[in-house]
């Protein structure tokens, strides 16, 4: 099972939701920027992967809980969720086709990956 981290990173009261861009696998669906881990903790790689999708350092708060899906046979992963802030400001999409913003009543309104699905839901129950 692939191993992938992602960063809630929230900053007033709202909480940044990126899009992958048509080229990615899962295009155009809403994510939490991060991504796979290599040879690292999971934290490494959340930070590396914000990183080189960002540009920014993010400094964690807390790891959420975990969710397992499968989008076919050959490809599950385990997302494992982070709480995060933002150490530096200054945001460059490298990757995503855009980033948003968003208060946490509004998340549940965009067209997540399947995988998040679970993970927004704990979050909206357990942080609004
Ligand atoms: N980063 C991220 N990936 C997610 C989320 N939900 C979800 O199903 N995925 C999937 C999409 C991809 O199949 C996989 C992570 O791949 P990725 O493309 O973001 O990872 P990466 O930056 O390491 O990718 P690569 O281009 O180096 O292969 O997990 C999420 O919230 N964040």
């Amino acid at each position: 099972m692939l191993k992938v981290t992602c960063a809630i990173i929230e900053n007033n009261g709202k909480v940044l939701c990126t899009q992958r861009s048509s080229k990615m696998d899962l295009p155009n669906k809403w994510e939490f920027p991060g991504g796979k881990m290599k040879d690292e903790t999971a934290e490494e790689c959340l930070k590396r992967e914000i990183k080189e999708e960002l540009g920014v350092e993010v400094k964690i708060l807390e790891q959420l809980p975990s969710n397992e899906h499968s989008y076919s046979n050959s490809k599950k992963i385990k997302l494992i969720p982070f709480r995060c802030i933002l150490k530096t400001f200054e945001i460059t999409l490298l990757e995503h086709a855009q980033a948003i913003w968003l208060p946490l009543e509004k998340i549940e309104c965009l067209d997540w990956a399947k995988a998040d699905i679970p993970i927004v839901k704990h979050y909206i129950e357990n942080y609004k």
